[in-house]
């Protein structure tokens, strides 16, 4: 049976060292039984060394540095300077300092009384309460808390972020893509797990009449879009030297009488490099060849003559067959507006051994470009930014009736992230501010490559911003709702206009970009937050009715019971701001924007795979 020992410093007790009547359970220590301390307080130093017992030597052990976590010392390896009791664990034997073990209070307690009190103690590792908890119960969501901050956000990010860059500097080949996806997915599960206990949709305003909301949805008026990008900023001829373009008429001629070409329906194709998926690119189904020599020189020569930013790390060779208006030979008119190809790079497309017309149609119905022309002839270079991708579509036209062209080659150069599936604009206000881009700790981290683009209000959203991102958050609202503006229900309809009118030209401006409308979040002022629900349940309405593939939701999880923004989740310094974020909110924020665009990403590659799946079944000429 464990024993008791007391053990006080001289003149920290007035009471005698005493056996109380419990057998076996309450000794004094003496120095045969140095393991069987059960309680005792620490010496001073001083006193220590005066000190005849294994007790008192174990009092002393207290310097840090030494001391490694025994039973015989208390978890913490420090020492209370004699000012405190230890108490033996009935169960496992540890000793705690009293005020370790949660019981501050006892110092003042006579020794006597301590062991009395303390005989059939259990140390907080060993004691489990035997009452349930109630559910609502305030430890509960300290509890809560407590998981969510173990679990949070950036503690996985950094683990993401370590086994990538980890697995990036063993073997830079390896194909991090599944583990990545693994640690998204756990970050997913991990989120829903957070909101399942906590989600509840806001309190919605009632008596709103919902089919007179917004009268009319047709397209808003003034949605023509200006731009100033060109179809294409550079076009030079007698690009290559005699010798350069005679060591790629070799290579590709040998490419050409291989068969390596694979055929795309007008023209044949041959990629090198980082892979380009685009529409139709059947040849994207296996991993392209890594870039040869003789196409390394062509893109460094390109990188240095045109002084690139981003160097090209992807090439498509095209095969345009010789013919005339019967033959197959043609390139449909399309954009290279994939997200994969980094936003502020440029396209490069060299031409081998014919002239061969190329057009430039406007994207928009309502814009103020126009179409045009250029004849690109045998060893010239034409460059197209990505951005001007956006404006235009370029495409090979089948021969005229009564024309005929000579087989011709273009090598197109682009640089591609494939990991822009995942990349991010964020447009807000200033509640978005503390969201950092990048790697590493505090930021949203390697796999979701963006940036944050200030918009205060609902009119300073600019949607030629979000060119080139793959999936763009908008998120303002807030300052428009402020109570100080909001003249009525007119003021909210207007301001639904308002957005309406910008996601009009952002579907024109970006097609396949996901876009992400944030509900404004409830704040803690109950005024304002009449006028969110309200504003919220109409941006809702209209998204459903025009925009039905817009995302709208994924802040559920940062209401309180009440439906107010948690107070847990704000900025603590100031009593009054009842708006922003504090750091654990934006964690929170940022898990919810890359749950969001991971499934969205997941959820439209599903949808690919069903539908090519479904294409290889049907049969030949189906509709
Ligand atoms: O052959 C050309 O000039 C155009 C090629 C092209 O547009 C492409 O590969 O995307
Ligand atoms: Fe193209």
């Amino acid at each position: 049976m464990p024993k008791l020992i007391d053990k006080k410093i001289k003149g920290m007790s007035n009471s005698p060292a005493s056996t109380v009547g419990k057998p076996g359970a309450v000794r004094r220590l003496s120095t045969d039984n140095p393991p069987d301390i059960h309680m005792t307080r620490n010496r001073s130093k001083s006193e220590s060394s005066n000190a005849s017992s294994p007790a008192a030597n174990l009092d002393a052990a207290s310097t840090p540095d030494k001391k490694k976590s025994t039973m015989n010392a208390c978890p913490c390896i420090g020492s209370s300077s004699g000012k405190d009791w230890k108490l033996k664990c009935l169960q496992c034997g540890q000793i705690w300092h009293a005020g370790c073990a949660n019981l501050k209070g006892t110092r003042i307690l006579s020794e006597t009384t301590v062991n009395q009190v303390f005989s059939g103690w259990l140390c907080p590792w060993c004691y489990k309460c035997p009452f349930p908890r109630h559910g609502g119960h305030t430890s509960s969501s300290l509890e809560t808390s407590l998981v969510e901050k173990v679990l949070s956000t950036s503690v996985l990010q950094r683990i993401s972020d370590t086994v990538t860059a980890a697995m990036q500097n063993i073997t830079p080949s390896v194909d991090i893509t599944s583990l990545e996806a693994k640690m998204n997915n756990l970050q997913s599960e991990i989120k829903e797990f957070h909101e399942g206990y906590k989600a509840q949709p806001p309190p919605v305003p009632q008596n709103i009449p919902l089919i007179s909301l917004i009268p009319e949805l047709g397209e808003p008026e003034g949605a023509v879009i200006t731009s100033s990008e060109k179809p294409f900023e550079v076009y030079k001829v007698d690009y290559l030297t005699v010798e350069e373009e005679e060591k790629l008429d070799d290579f590709v001629g040998y490419h050409k009488s291989n068969g390596s070409f694979f055929d795309e329906r007008g023209h044949m194709v041959l990629p090198f490099g980082e892979p380009y998926r685009y529409t139709g690119s059947g040849s994207a189904s296996s991993a392209p060849e890594p870039i040869p020599e003789e196409l390394k020189v062509i893109i460094d020569k390109v990188t240095k003559d045109l002084s690139l930013k981003h160097k090209p790390n992807s090439v498509l060779i095209n095969y345009f067959p010789a013919g005339n208006a019967q033959t197959m030979t043609h390139l449909a008119m399309h954009s290279d507006d994939e997200t994969c190809i980094v936003a502020d790079s440029k396209i490069i497309t060299l031409s081998l051994w014919a002239s061969r017309k190329i057009v430039f149609h406007p994207k928009h119905q309502r814009s103020n470009l126009q179409p045009s022309e250029l004849v690109a002839e045998d060893n010239s270079l034409y460059v197209m930014t990505r951005s001007s991708q956006n404006w235009f579509k370029h495409g090979v036209p089948q021969p005229n009736p009564g024309e005929d062209v000579d087989e011709r080659i273009s090598i197109t150069l682009r640089c591609i992230n494939n990991k822009k599936t995942r990349s991010i604009l964020l447009m807000g206000d200033s509640n978005t501010k503390e969201v950092k881009f990048g790697e590493g700790s505090g930021t949203v981290g390697a796999s979701y490559p963006g940036r944050r683009v200030k918009a205060n209000m609902i009119k300073d959203i600019d949607p030629e911003k979000c060119v080139g991102y793959q999936n763009v958050f908008l998120h303002c609202g807030t300052n428009d709702l402020r109570n100080e503006y909001v003249t009525g229900k007119d003021y909210i309809h207007k301001l639904v206009g308002t957005l309406q009118s910008k996601l009009c030209v952002i579907e024109q401006l970006c097609p396949n970009t996901n876009v992400f409308v944030v509900p404004v979040l409830p704040t803690r002022n109950h005024t304002m937050n009449e006028n969110v629900m309200y504003f919220n349940k109409l941006v809702d309405v209209m998204l459903n009715k025009r925009f039905p593939n817009i995302s709208f939701s994924g802040v559920y999880g940062f209401l309180d019971s009440k439906g107010l923004l948690d107070s847990r989740l704000m900025r603590s310094n100031s009593s009054d701001d009842f708006i922003h974020l504090g750091k654990r909110g934006i964690a929170k924020y940022v898990a919810m924007m890359k749950s969001c665009v991971y499934r969205k990403v997941k959820s439209i590659e599903h949808q690919k795979t069903k539908q090519e799946s479904a294409q290889v079944v049907d049969p030949p000429g189906g509709s």
